[in-house]
């Protein structure tokens, strides 16, 4: 008898993103191993998975932070690209094909300035990395200095006189007042970044990433020090992103409040491989994940599962 075939998700048939046996090398440390998974064109992915397991490594291959040992990782404006389109990249040793409606990039070919100023690829950082001691309005105007650079047409005799600087100045303030507003921060425009609350530093990196009109942004664990409050904030805003802006997310996370609430997909790792991948509800009951976060052997699984429905029946 034929195997009935499973249906596909969104993120199979139209992936933004496909990270295809992705191998990270430190010495004789293997800290991604064979990783293949899809982000899907305007989901909110989430990467999880203890401590160790190599999350921030994926995020450093796919923003061109390291280049990986091995693998291919295949950004899709547009569309996802046919197989010969994907071939012909591939194979021609180009880092990018623009194609009528589409461009496809391979970002491990990409240095990290290619990866966020053509691909389009924004990030925030586990640690927030801010300019503490310029305004917050300022550090949303920085972000946008590619785009400006590229309107005064690399010279100075730009940055005094062509009319087309002027109106990326104007669209570049207008950009930022609105991340401001969306972040609300507008009250806080002018003070110094490093003067604000912790949470409200993570919304500004947020606001900065923004800024610089990314088609793909990736966050790395922006609930961590938030308050339960301030967590909700967070999931309002990335579910605003997504629905009017399009931008597709991918973040790493440990707050499982956060990855449950807004996830359409989630990937988990253990010691660089991946043992999950599915949706929330998938992912939440799957033994090997159990096993992963309380750190016992699969064999143990079963074990572990009697206890935690044992302690579920209990508490109803
Ligand atoms: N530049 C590096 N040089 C050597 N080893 C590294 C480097 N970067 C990461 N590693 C190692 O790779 C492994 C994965 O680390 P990584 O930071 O990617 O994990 P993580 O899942 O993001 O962890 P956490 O949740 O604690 O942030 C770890 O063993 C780490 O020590």
């Amino acid at each position: 008898m034929a195997e009935m075939a499973l249906p596909l998700h969104g993120w199979d048939k139209d992936p933004i993103l496909s990270v295809e046996h992705l191998f990270m090398r430190f010495g004789g440390l293997i800290a991604v191993n064979d990783l293949s998974f899809k982000v899907g064109r305007g989901d909110i992915t989430a990467l999880i998975g203890p401590n160790g397991a190599g999350k921030t490594t994926v995020f450093n291959c796919i923003t061109g932070f390291y280049k990986p040992s091995e693998g291919r990782l295949v950004l899709a404006h547009g569309r996802a690209p046919t197989d010969a389109e994907l071939a012909a990249v591939t194979l021609n040793g180009e880092r990018a094909l623009a194609g009528p409606d589409a461009g496809v990039y391979l970002l491990e070919r990409m240095p990290d300035y290619k990866v966020s100023g053509e691909a389009k690829v924004a990030r925030t950082f586990q640690n927030i990395r801010l300019f503490t001691g310029m305004t917050v309005l300022e550090n949303l105007m920085v972000a946008q200095h590619n785009a400006l650079m590229a309107a005064s047409g690399y010279s100075l005799k730009g940055l005094f006189g062509l009319p087309g600087y002027t109106a990326a100045q104007r669209q570049a303030t207008e950009r930022a007042k609105y991340w401001l507003d969306k972040v609300g921060l507008t009250e806080r425009a002018d003070d110094p970044a490093g003067d604000l609350p912790y949470g409200a530093q993570r919304r500004l990196e947020i606001a900065r990433a923004m800024c610089s009109g990314p088609i793909l942004l990736c966050l790395d664990e922006p609930a961590a020090g938030l308050n339960p409050r301030e967590s909700l904030e967070l999931n309002e805003l990335l579910r605003a992103i997504r629905a009017e802006h399009g931008t597709s997310i991918l973040l790493i996370e440990h707050d499982m409040s956060v990855v449950m609430e807004i996830s359409d997909h989630v990937v988990v790792l253990d010691y660089g491989t991946k043992i999950s991948d599915g949706t929330p509800e998938a992912v939440k009951n799957d033994p090997r994940v159990i096993a992963a976060y309380l750190g016992v052997d699969e064999d143990a699984v079963e074990e572990v599962e009697a206890v935690l429905d044992e302690a579920t029946g209990a508490q109803s």
